[in-house]
């Protein structure tokens, strides 16, 4: 058998134009895994209401941090391939869950190649069912229709492995080396709590309070929350942050049901007001720079900072393609393709 890799990232509109940007929402928001809600209903939201005003919104957003090559999380994820192909000799080809280049053209790619072993390579280091499990099932469904002799093998959330906690907490430290800050925020994209529920696979254990995500559960190799937590929480140990120095907050909410909270904007309000000065923010659930860190974090979140009285907001860049991340994504392929040679 030939092996190959799969990495996969969410996906941009093709061009920031609001007929391009209401094509890239249509696809992504009827996703039943993001809007987890049943066929009529996310038809209504989404094709009635969501559909005639947020393209407008997010088109000028996209227009704001959109490069001359293309849309930042595409150019940084290629970047990355191209990077990680240099350093192996497997075949690696990127795949975006929504736009394009789409999962099944990767799938062709590598299947014209003679590939039949792939690693199925989503890029976020914490599971969730909008981002890990949306591809996972959709590249299934995928196979079965067009690639049966395929055998797929999928990596894992890796927020607690030892390599990323490493490249995360060497980046932040290289940012913030000389750089004054009060408070380190580790800001992770939101999620409907409904979300973490429904993923539960024990079915109780996730409470959404104080202590769930705390306590030793097989709901956590499923839970984001959780995940996210241990991100910090590994991260601070290796960085030696001391206690009340940093915290979790969660972003980019998107409509009326209760997110995970604290919400990113109203913390970063909230320190502003009780006085802080400078502040520093790291965004995790993100491997490549995107609207989400470059518009909502660095632009929209300096903005608020500054309106209430803070004065030096320090955005961390997103691992994108540094050498150390390459390296270690390179390792864990190169792992994966000849640790476990296939008999002939
Ligand atoms: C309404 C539901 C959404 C859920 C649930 C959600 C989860 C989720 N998303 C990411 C990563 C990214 N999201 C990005 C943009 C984005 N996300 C949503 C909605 C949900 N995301 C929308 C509507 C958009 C588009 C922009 C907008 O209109 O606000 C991006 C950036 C894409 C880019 O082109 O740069 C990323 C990356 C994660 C990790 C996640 C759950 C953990
Ligand atoms: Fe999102
Ligand atoms: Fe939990």
């Amino acid at each position: 058998m030939k092996k190959g890799v799969l990495l996969v990232n969410l996906g941009s509109p093709d061009s920031t134009s609001p007929k391009d940007v209401k094509k890239y929402l249509g696809e992504f928001l009827m996703d039943e895994r993001v809007i987890d809600v049943p066929l009529w209903a996310r038809t209504l939201l989404v094709k009635g209401i969501v559909l005639n005003t947020r393209p407008k919104k997010s088109a000028a957003a996209y227009q704001k941090i959109w490069w001359d090559e293309g849309s930042p999380l595409i150019v940084l994820s290629k970047r990355l391939r191209d990077k990680i192909d240099d350093h192996t000799s497997i075949p690696i080809v990127l795949s975006m869950r929504y736009g394009t280049p789409n999962i099944k053209s990767g799938l062709q790619e590598l299947h014209d190649q003679g590939v039949d072993e792939v690693l199925i390579f989503p890029l976020y280091p914490q599971f969730a069912m909008a981002t890990t499990e949306t591809i996972l099932v959709l590249a299934e469904e995928l196979r079965k229709e067009h690639f049966p002799e395929m055998q797929f093998t999928s990596v894992p959330a890796f927020y607690n492995h030892p390599d990323y906690i490493r490249v995360l907490a060497e980046s932040i430290s290289e940012k913030l080396k000389a750089v004054e800050f009060q408070h380190l925020l580790f800001s992770y994209h939101g999620v409907p709590e409904r979300h973490i529920r429904k993923s539960d696979i024990t079915k109780s254990h996730c409470q959404i309070d104080g202590s769930c995500c705390q306590t030793a559960s097989p709901a956590h190799q499923f839970c984001y929350r959780h995940q996210c937590f241990e991100t910090t929480r590994l991260v601070a140990e290796y960085l030696e942050l001391k206690e009340n120095t940093y915290s979790v907050s969660f972003q980019s909410r998107l409509g009326f049901d209760p997110w995970l909270q604290p919400y990113t904007d109203r913390t970063i309000e909230r320190f502003g007001k009780q006085g802080m000065k400078n502040l520093a923010i790291v965004t995790p659930a993100f491997v490549s720079d995107c609207l989400e860190t470059l518009e909502e974090i660095a632009m929209e979140g300096e903005e608020i900072f500054h309106e209430v009285g803070g004065e030096k907001f320090t955005v961390v860049p997103c691992l994108n393609d540094r050498e150390d991340w390459v390296k270690v994504l390179s390792r864990w392929i190169d792992e994966w393709a000849f640790s476990n040679p296939v008999e002939a």
